[in-house]
């Protein structure tokens, strides 16, 4: 709730105020202690144990208990204080104007109920100023006749911390205003605004923390305020902090009527203003801005932002309002739903893919973030769990940005219970028990080395089969994989196109009782169906497909869908060589070695038979291909480079595979021709120095409609 909702018993005499019972007390000192505790790990030793969210929790409590029993809310109640004291690291300097801090609104409905308040106090229709919440730290710089001569954190927001020397080495803090005509430099300003760290800026300090086996930071805010509080400032100087400008404090020489027009002078005068400051002429509009906002929250700007802050836009309305204790009545900030939160890392599992490769996971006690709930988290290789230090039993900051998948940041290390041991990557499969190896020497990730048989992979596999990117078997998920493994109504995926009536009898999941007509178990409405897809999936999927479902490394959808473009059949990629794959356009060195490897090297035996399977039970093996159109260049290699008129990069290729050429992305001694478009770079050079025939596109066409006869 916001402070503006205090109940005011002396303005109500019809309301009773109870007194506090001892419970609530209790309870207030408690939450009173841990927010105390809180802020001065957050503010003065930038290291906090308590997320965001749990520490907002608390403080709501701490209002609505005060709400409900106003005695509670004394002077010295953390309700009633701004931010965190001052270290002693620092000389204490007082601002000349009170910082405040903001308070928060986490729905729609809290932020009507802040811009009802005002409309109460007969203000019609006020101009609002949207702008984005940086999750930064609060400076105050203060400018004599232009000069920078003091910069200071927020402290307790009477007292800040000197930081001076630091915020000097921040590029986009001028040391000096640069005066206008329409904008002379005011004789006295303290201008308020938000130090932050870029989120690259950000990546590239935790990298180089790890590099020199220093703890990481958390989050960019704590990185941001690691940075400013530094003792030297030549380490602030490479840390590449930002600041934006806020609002102004104490002024001589400057009156500004509305904030808006106050960021004009400041943007005049050379400090920063954010580009995305809109004011708004109703609460929609600012719902509609807080949606988008919202929407883009990550690339929006390349900083951390938590929300979006709401001021009055008119400065003698701002007076009107006036502030609490700690925040002013004429602004509100909307924060987003938390992307970090704590919580228990209860073990770390490990999961095995179709391809074998063995990847641990962080189990945690159920948690909502990012507004859904996260039990597991990928912790991608024992490396990564060395490497950030987590340990079943640990206190972990969960992250979920958005759609991105959930990420284990690392363990709150403060509430490390006693004797808490660092895991240890298992050294056999969960599933096989066969021992883990590394496919090559220096691979970060561990793989189960039993890839025809283990259960965990076959499994994987035949799920993987059915899958969207596949087969795209409906019918066929996880649950009816499991259930026809356990069957034994197929060994492997080599069986899927054989199953028949008979076999899928075997698995419970696909039958039903027979009724009184019938002789023993009957096939359910489900098994039907699957039979039924199985059977028209096989004869139509293209080429493509059936080598994604194949689970061979590294060959995924786009260059399944290159080496059928140019193969046509599997008969054509089993018997090209590794160079021939490799010189395909969209394939390349990694995935033609894969290839044959697969096809030739440990394993192929299996492999293989499951192509001769698959073939065998009329799977598609081939792409059709329109006969209508002449073979003209069958035996001739074509590379085609620059931009052409009549043709896109794919369609060249088409163009060219139709007649029974072959595309290729690189000129050699065995090219044929090489077609040259606009802005043709090194391959048409690499064809003249190989002596290879160019074409322009008038040729090309002739090329294809003639073949080589016609080129006179
Ligand atoms: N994890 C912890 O233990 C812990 C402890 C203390 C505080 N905190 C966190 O710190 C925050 C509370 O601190 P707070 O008092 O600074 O309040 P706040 O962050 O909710 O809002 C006030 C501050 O927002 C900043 N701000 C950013 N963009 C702004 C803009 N456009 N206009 C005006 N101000 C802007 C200002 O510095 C201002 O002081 C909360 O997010 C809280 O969760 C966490
Ligand atoms: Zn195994």
């Amino acid at each position: 709730m916001s402070s503006l909702d205090q109940p005011d018993p002396a303005a109500d005499p019809a309301a009773e105020v109870a007194a506090a019972p001892p419970e609530a007390r209790e309870r207030h000192r408690e939450l009173s202690e841990q927010v105390d505790d809180a802020r001065w790990r957050y503010y003065v030793l930038d290291d906090p144990t308590l997320s965001d969210a749990d520490f907002d929790v608390r403080l709501r409590e701490l209002e609505a208990l005060e709400d409900d029993f106003p005695e509670l809310r004394t002077p010295d109640s953390p309700t009633q204080k701004v931010g965190g004291a001052v270290s002693t690291e620092f000389t204490a300097v007082d601002h000349l104007q009170r910082m405040e801090s903001l308070d928060n609104a986490f729905s729609s409905e809290e932020l009507a109920a802040w811009h009802a308040r005002i409309l109460r106090e007969g203000i019609e229709a006020p101009a609002l100023l949207c702008e984005l919440k940086v999750d930064g730290l609060a400076i105050n710089l203060l400018y004599e006749e232009g000069r920078l001569v003091r910069a200071l954190t927020r402290g307790d927001g009477r007292t800040g911390e000197d930081v001076t020397p630091n915020v000097k080495t921040i590029a986009s803090v001028p040391h000096r205003l640069t005066a206008t005509d329409a904008h002379p430099v005011p004789a006295l300003l303290e201008v308020r605004g938000e130090v932050f760290l870029p989120s690259e800026a950000f990546e590239r300090l935790n990298a180089s923390m790890v590099e020199a086996g220093k703890p990481m930071f958390a989050n960019p805010r704590n990185a941001a305020a690691g940075s400013l509080r530094q003792k030297d400032p030549r380490v602030t100087a490479t840390r590449d902090l930002g600041m934006v400008c806020h609002g102004i404090g104490a002024r001589q020489g400057f009156e500004p009527t509305s904030q808006s027009t106050a960021y004009e002078a400041l943007r005049a005068w050379g400090l920063p203003i954010s580009d995305q400051v809109r004011v708004v002429p109703t609460l929609a509009d600012v719902e509609e801005r807080i949606a988008h906002v919202g929407e883009h929250r990550h690339t929006i700007v390349g900083y951390e932002i938590d929300g979006l802050v709401v001021k009055v836009d008119d400065v003698s309305l701002q007076r009107r309002l006036g502030s609490t204790s700690r925040a002013p009545r004429w602004a509100i900030a909307f924060k987003y739903p938390p992307e970090e939160v704590n919580t228990l890392l209860i073990s770390i599992e490990v999961n095995v893919g179709r391809t074998g490769r063995v990847t641990p996971y962080g189990v945690m006690e159920p948690t909502k973030v990012a507004g859904s709930t996260v039990e597991n988290a990928t912790l991608h290789n024992a490396h990564e769990v060395t490497r950030k230090d987590v340990r079943p039993g640990d206190t972990v900051i969960l992250r979920k940005a958005g759609d991105v998948i959930p990420e284990i940041l690392g363990p709150v290390l403060p509430l490390r219970p006693k004797g808490l041991r660092p895991w240890r990557m298992p050294t056999r499969c969960p599933a096989c028990r066969t021992p883990l190896a590394q496919q090559k020497e220096g691979d970060k990730d561990l793989r189960c080395p039993n890839h025809e048989k283990c259960p965990a992979q076959v499994r994987e596999r035949v799920f993987h089969v059915a899958g969207r990117g596949a087969f795209d078997i409906e019918g066929l998920g996880y649950e009816a994989a499991v259930a026809l493994l356990d069957a034994h109504a197929i060994a492997n995926e080599g069986d899927l196109f054989d199953l028949d009536e008979a076999a899928l009898l075997t698995a419970p999941l696909f039958t039903r009782a027979p009724k009184k007509t019938e002789e023993g178990p009957q096939l359910s409405a489900n098994g039907l169906r699957l039979l039924a897809n199985l059977h028209e999936r096989k004869a139509t999927v293209p080429l493509w497909r059936v080598l994604v479902a194949l689970s061979i490394r590294h060959v995924g959808p786009t260059a399944a869908r290159a080496l059928a473009t140019q193969f046509g059949s599997m008969a054509a990629i089993r018997e090209a060589s590794e160079e021939t794959l490799a010189n395909t356009d969209g394939v390349g060195p990694t995935i033609a070695a894969s290839v044959r490897d697969w096809l030739d090297g440990e394993g192929s035996g299996w492999h293989t038979a499951i192509i001769d399977r698959w073939a065998a039970a009329g799977v598609a093996m081939a792409d059709e291909r329109d006969e209508s159109v002449p073979r003209t260049l069958e035996g001739l290699t074509v590379v085609a480079t620059g931009s052409l008129q009549h043709y896109t990069r794919d369609s060249v290729k088409e163009a060219i595979i139709s007649r029974g050429g072959k595309a290729s992305g690189s000129v050699s001694k065995k090219t044929d021709y090489v077609v040259v478009g606009e802005n043709a770079g090194s391959k048409a050079e690499k064809a003249e120095q190989l002596g290879v025939r160019v074409l322009d596109e008038d040729q090309f066409t002739t090329l294809l409609e003639k073949g080589p006869v016609g080129l006179v």
